[in-house]
């Protein structure tokens, strides 16, 4: 079953003379439960590549169907529906709020929506102990280790059971070690609860993991290796 379409997207930045074209007609299609590896050098349009496929950008041309639907051009907010209820995400940076506690961090997503706070509590704890981190539910996120950190960050992307995560970079901050347990996470997820993986990354190791390769330059999809 088909996830996701992409059909001759483009992505331009700027205008005039500091016009750069980012994608340059990219089209693919993501079957649900695979996962993707989108590969290529630093400046190749990964990133551009992903934030249009997880709905964080737009594309100037092009369309993107999900599930069927175009939704190139719905507005705003049932984007940020559409995100909230399906999508997760986990990037390099983390992107955590410090001085919160973790159980806030992860139930950021269903405070989004609206759940109740008990709903949400228990909702978090499952997640965290999917993460082996239930311990930790009232320590300060910037107390934790850059492993531990991410392994929020897995939990916050699940916790409203996304039929795929996002994921740039997921191990750029991290020991191979460390690297490696959130790899094996986040594959399990893949494995056990077809989520659909799409990861941008530089590490070949983890590429060579995904059922699906996409190596990209100067904006173009350049191969795709199975
Ligand atoms: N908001 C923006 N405004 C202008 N140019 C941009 C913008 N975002 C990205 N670009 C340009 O588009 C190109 C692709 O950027 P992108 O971040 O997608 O590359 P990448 O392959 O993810 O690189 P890296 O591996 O270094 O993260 C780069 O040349 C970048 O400078």
């Amino acid at each position: 079953m088909t996830l996701m379409e992409v059909k001759n997207v483009q992505r331009v930045f700027g205008k005039g003379e500091s016009e750069f074209i980012a994608l340059n007609d990219v089209s693919l299609t993501i079957e649900k439960g695979e996962s993707v590896a989108i590969i290529g050098k630093s400046g190749s349009g990964k990133s551009t590549l992903m934030h249009i496929l997880a709905l964080l950008d737009r594309p100037t041309k092009g369309e993107i169907i999900l599930d069927g639907k175009d939704v190139t051009q719905i507005k705003e907010k049932q984007l940020n529906h559409v995100r909230n209820q399906q999508f997760g995400f986990v990037f390099q940076q983390f992107f955590m709020n410090a001085k919160d506690s973790v159980l806030d961090n992860v139930t950021l997503p269903l405070k989004i929506s609206g759940v109740p706070a008990k709903r949400r509590k228990e909702l978090a704890m499952k997640a965290l102990q999917q993460v082996d981190l239930a311990e930790k539910a009232k320590s300060k996120a910037n107390d934790l280790s850059g492993g531990q950190k991410q392994r929020v960050c897995v939990a916050r992307a699940i916790i409203n059971q996304p039929q795929v995560i996002f994921a740039d970079e997921p191990t750029g901050n991290l020991d191979s070690t460390t690297g490696e347990r959130i790899e094996n996470l986040l594959f399990d997820l893949n494995q056990s609860q077809g989520i659909t993986l799409i990861i941008v990354t530089h590490d070949e190791d983890l590429a060579a993991r995904c059922d699906r390769k996409i190596r990209m330059r100067d904006g173009k999809i350049i191969e795709e290796v199975k």
